[in-house]
């Protein structure tokens, strides 16, 4: 089976992007695995399928696969390159694009200069909605949010940490370091993504705040490992810090692939994600 596709990146965070809107995409973990693979395959953090939906006023439906081959709820450098494909392709002439994911409809503005604006929607707080299993753990209040202890342990690593959980439609831990550069992310990553409180998994964010308005972050993904930027990531650790009341909004958010600019207005509110989106090629894969 042949399938085109078009390789993209969000400030570095790389796609695998199909077409299912004109071709018939139904691939197996196997499969996705074998397309994010960087050296037998074409190599991808994520892997995303542009569809047609059926829904009234709404323009897509777009799915997102790790590239451990598990689909996702949300992805926020993978909409704004959603946004950029359709655009491109042309697709759609609709500015603001509306398009449904797994963890609902999000709205996508293509700015003047070329980056793009997600509406990333409401974070969400809630444990079960997380899901975080806290029970059992004495939280410390900071500003509004809860800060709750993590106990990391294997034979390399036996450690508490303080982390912040948030929903941006997909799970999200995430943790003020001092120093982004000498951050534990490779030995803490898959401890955290993998740990038992985390029923669904979840995304590592390592952050260094620079000021009031500016941060560093790395992320190590849920399903892909440290990528170069995690645009979900970047809302959440923006949302963490002014729920701590240690950031305001707006937040730009330095990855080590790129610039996120972040808007949060507090609880209640939409977070606002600009950032870009590339193509870097178009291609053949035959499966
Ligand atoms: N790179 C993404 C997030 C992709 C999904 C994530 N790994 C998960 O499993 O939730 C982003 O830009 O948000």
């Amino acid at each position: 089976m042949k399938l085109k596709f078009t390789k993209m990146h969000g400030a570095g965070n790389d796609f695998v992007v199909f077409n299912g809107c004109d071709q018939d995409i139904n691939l197996t973990t196997a499969q996705f695995r074998f397309i994010a693979d960087r050296r037998f395959g074409i190599g991808a953090d994520q892997i995303l399928i542009v569809e047609k939906t059926e829904k009234a006023g709404i323009d897509f439906r777009y799915r997102i696969f790790n590239a451990d081959g598990g689909e996702v709820e949300q992805c926020g450098n993978g909409a704004r390159a959603f946004a950029r494909y359709v655009t491109d392709f042309k697709m759609t002439s609709h500015n603001p694009i509306r398009v449904e994911t797994k963890a609902g409809i999000i709205e996508l503005f293509i700015e003047n200069n070329g980056t793009v604006t997600v509406n990333m929607g409401k974070p969400e707080f809630a444990h079960a909605r997380i899901p975080f299993d806290a029970n059992g753990l004495k939280g410390t209040p900071t500003g509004d949010d809860t800060v709750w202890p993590l106990f990391l342990d294997n034979e390399s690593v036996s450690q508490e940490i303080d982390i912040s959980v948030v929903s941006m439609g997909n799970p999200h831990a995430v943790q003020v370091v001092r120093n982004i550069d000498e951050a534990p992310v490779a030995s803490q990553g898959p401890l955290i993504e993998n740990h038992k409180r985390f029923p669904n998994r979840v995304n590592a964010g390592f952050m260094e705040i620079e000021n009031r308005h500016s941060i560093r972050l790395r992320v190590f993904e849920r399903g892909a490992g440290e990528t170069l930027a995690c645009g979900t990531g970047a809302c959440a650790a923006a949302v963490a810090g002014i729920r701590r009341g240690l950031l305001d909004s707006p937040v730009t958010v330095k990855a080590r692939g790129g610039i996120l600019e972040i808007a949060w207005n507090g609880y209640g509110h939409d977070v606002m994600m600009t950032g870009p989106a590339v193509i870097v090629f178009n291609g053949e894969i035959d499966l």
